[in-house]
């Protein structure tokens, strides 16, 4: 729930501005306003289609009675690109479960878009020591079954929760080495990428870049303002080029 119109409107006219004509080799911009500002945004988009535009969430059904719910068929045609599927706050909050990402999966690749599927454990879990089996369940639970082409269109965000927003902390590559070696041998190369996410900044992004199976960042605050965002774009090719 962050931008008003205005200021996505604003943010996208100066991605736009800022990526004109550069080489964006290596990368794979994307930004996934509220459903509010996907038709501004995409319309301001049109200027610079190499950046996906995807929906916070969208429901499992193309249609019908559940009032307060947006579609896949709708979100993509207000411009959406990717579907963000199973966010930690929509797990915690809105009861997401294994079950329902997996139906929102097939319904946003059933209609052409990409899926983005958070994983990720709360910190008990992770005090238990049981990480990696527990978001290999996220992820093979709502995954399961899929081809290999549905496979290659789904991108994977392992975002621990007690490392996501004010009052998590960045996890730390020792932290992230077992869960990443534990993702990259079974989804390296199949699905179309596995993101790192949860308070990634400007100074972090190089080093959780250079972690083992790591192969992108899914950033919330430090990419709310253009400037933040642009400079971890930079920061991102630089760390394509060196791989
Ligand atoms: O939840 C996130 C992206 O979906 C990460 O948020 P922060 O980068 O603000 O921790």
């Amino acid at each position: 729930m962050t931008k008003t119109l205005a200021e996505a409107r604003a943010y996208a006219a100066g991605l736009v501005a800022a990526l004109d004509g550069r080489d964006l080799a290596g990368l794979q911009p994307f930004i996934i306003p509220p459903f509010t500002a996907l038709t501004p945004v995409a319309d301001v988009l049109v200027a610079e289609p190499r950046i996906l535009l995807g929906a916070q969430n969208a429901h499992w059904e193309d249609a019908g009675a559940w009032t307060g719910e947006v579609s896949v068929p709708q979100v993509a045609d207000a411009g959406a690109r990717l579907v963000e599927i199973g966010h930690s706050e929509r797990r915690e909050h809105f009861a997401e479960t294994i079950e329902t990402t997996g139906l929102k999966v097939r319904a946003a690749l059933r209609h052409g878009l990409h899926a983005l599927l958070c994983i990720g454990e709360p910190a008990e879990v992770k005090d238990a020591g049981d990480s990696t089996a527990y978001i290999l369940a996220q992820a093979r639970g709502a995954l399961g079954g899929l081809t290999a082409g549905e496979l290659a269109n789904v991108v994977i965000a392992y975002e621990p929760v007690w490392a996501i927003g004010e009052h998590g902390r960045p996890a730390t590559a020792a932290e992230l080495a077992g869960p990443f070696a534990a993702l990259a041998a079974e989804y390296g190369g199949r699905a179309a990428g596995v993101l790192y996410g949860g308070s990634v900044h400007q100074g972090n992004a190089a080093e959780l870049l250079t972690i083992a199976g790591v192969e992108g960042l899914f950033v919330g605050r430090a990419a709310w303002q253009l400037e933040g965002y642009l400079e971890l774009l930079e920061i991102a090719q630089g760390a394509a080029i060196r791989a």
